[in-house]
């Protein structure tokens, strides 16, 4: 049974961001998911999952090692078929979406070595790299990434923040409708992780897609996401709007508050012993 909390009280409570600051939701994809289960042989492990993301929402996507947050995340993006159950994008069944509308970013940067920064963004246009603003696109993204002045060089001259940049600006390139990320700042350091978030919320805020971001961080979740969904035992335990307005300020009192509330249900149903 899912479990709906309300959000501690916070000042900003029942009242929307500036709308400068909101993403403009016509470039994203609503997703709706009815009755999702995936199993591997006898392990169950997505055991019927229900919920709906809005056009240009992001939701962050946590719960405890092995829960199936990457499961989940590769059957949305069509990397996995489902044991049972249906979703859509955009109104339409999965295998009817246009499949460049949706992209996913890894933990690891997955770079092609041999190939300059810019060739490695261009990759990321697929089907419209012939396109004659193609190049332009590409340089576009990296600017918006800060990296165009390192177009020409090669993968293993970046830093790991770097790369990571070069990967997002590869996701963005063909303006995705719905962005998935799956761990994609996990390798990084502290201070750089904290940058790649305030890029992440910019990008967002400016390209207005739908996002999905799956976390071990629950700071990482509450920062930047509209809603946090926790995944226990295979059902969604709790779906959790976090009403802060942005851009977000790490480490407020109302951040806490909300990262309190989501470890408190992690830690909940612990066995003794068990780190969430
Ligand atoms: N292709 C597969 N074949 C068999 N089992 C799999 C496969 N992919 C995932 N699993 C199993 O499904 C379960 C959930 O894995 P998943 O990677 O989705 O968890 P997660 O919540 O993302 O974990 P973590 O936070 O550690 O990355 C695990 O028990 C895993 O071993």
């Amino acid at each position: 049974m899912n479990t709906r909390v309300k959000p501690p009280l916070t000042a900003w409570q029942g009242e929307r961001p500036a709308a400068a600051l909101q993403p403009q939701s016509n470039g994203g994809l609503s997703i709706r998911v009815d009755g999702l289960k995936k199993a591997f042989g006898e392990n169950n492990v997505l055991r019927g999952l229900d919920f709906e993301v809005a056009a240009g929402e992001f939701i962050a996507i946590v719960g405890r090692s092995g829960c199936g947050k990457s499961t989940l995340l590769r059957l949305l993006v069509g990397l996995d078929t489902p044991t049972a159950g249906t979703f859509r994008i955009g109104g339409s069944a999965v295998n009817v979406v246009d499949r460049e509308a949706v992209r996913v970013m890894f933990q690891e940067p997955r770079l092609l070595p041999w190939a300059s920064v810019l060739s490695n963004v261009e990759v990321g246009l697929g089907r419209q790299r012939k396109a004659a603003e193609g190049r332009a696109r590409a340089l576009e993204t990296l600017k918006r990434v800060g990296l165009v002045e390192r177009r020409g060089d090669w993968p293993y001259v970046l830093s790991g923040g770097q790369k990571q940049r070069v990967a997002l600006s590869r996701a963005l390139v063909s303006q995705p409708r719905v962005l998935a990320f799956d761990e994609p700042l996990g390798a990084l350091d502290a201070l750089t992780r904290i940058s790649m978030q305030r890029l992440l919320e910019q990008v967002w805020t400016d390209q207005g897609f739908t996002a999905l971001l799956v976390t071990h961080d629950v700071a990482e979740a509450v920062t930047l996401a509209d809603r946090v969904l926790l995944i226990e035992e295979g059902r969604i335990s709790l779906d959790l709007r976090i009403d802060l307005p942005r851009p977000r300020q790490r480490g407020s009192a109302d951040a806490a508050a909300f990262e309190g509330l989501i470890l408190r249900e992690l830690f909940k149903n612990a066995r003794p012993g068990e780190d969430a």
